[in-house]
């Protein structure tokens, strides 16, 4: 198979499983279906490990151009606007799988989605790998679950190793979170 097509493959995957965990994270099946769900799952999960490569080579979170780089267990975001590591903007949704209660989505999953965003920016081609040193959110009103979202994250300055970045996650006109945070530039030999 060609990389394009694993790609691809993969994209398709990822899409199923998305669907997967919202489905599941939303059902109470009977027994019968439970038990057939248990030993389904155990029999791909088998299967997957025979498949098993090095992080280097590893679809999952690392395929910039599909729809949260190749991931299920992040909202799903897509960048239509890049010109890092300045800005970008795009689209977001929180599926059920993201649910917290009351028709929002969990908080943790906020700044998850947030520091997607900010690895994006810090760490884009070309760029000298860095981590989070710190990400602050503000939630300023609740993120519904489906409802469909936008983001713009920004470099605000760099000062040396130092780079601090902010962003923003609206709902029509409405800002949801904001978001500040540092990233740092690794050392030779950090991890
Ligand atoms: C490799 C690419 C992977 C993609 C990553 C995507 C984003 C991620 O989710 S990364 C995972 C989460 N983050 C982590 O695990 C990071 C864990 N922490 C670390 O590894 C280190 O603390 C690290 C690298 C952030 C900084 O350590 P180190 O390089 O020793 O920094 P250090 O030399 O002490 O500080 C550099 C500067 O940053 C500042 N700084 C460091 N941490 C902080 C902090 N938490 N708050 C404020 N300032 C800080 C220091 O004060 C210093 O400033 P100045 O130069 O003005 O004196």
């Amino acid at each position: 198979m060609t990389a394009e097509a694993s790609l691809r493959q993969h994209d398709a995957v990822v899409t199923r499983l998305r669907h997967f965990l919202d489905a599941l994270a939303s059902a109470a099946p009977d027994e019968q279906s439970g038990e057939r769900l248990r030993h389904d799952l155990a029999r791909w999960t088998e299967d997957l490990r025979r498949y098993a490569v090095p992080e280097s080579r590893r679809y999952y979170g690392r395929s910039p151009t599909l729809a949260s780089a190749g991931q299920a267990t992040t909202p799903w975001y897509v960048v239509d606007e890049a010109t890092p590591p300045e800005r970008l903007a795009g689209r977001a949704s929180f599926g059920t799988f993201f649910l917290g209660g009351r028709g929002a989505a969990h908080g943790g999953t906020i700044p998850l989605l947030f520091d997607e965003l900010f690895g994006w920016l810090a760490n884009s081609e070309g760029m000298p790998p860095s981590r989070t040193a710190y990400l602050t959110t503000n939630y300023r009103a609740v993120v519904g679950i489906g409802r469909p979202l936008t983001f713009t994250a920004w470099t605000d300055r760099v000062e040396g190793r130092k780079r601090f970045l902010r962003a923003e996650l609206r709902d029509g006109d409405t800002v949801c979170a904001e978001a500040d945070a540092l990233f740092v530039t690794l050392r030779p030999g950090q991890p």
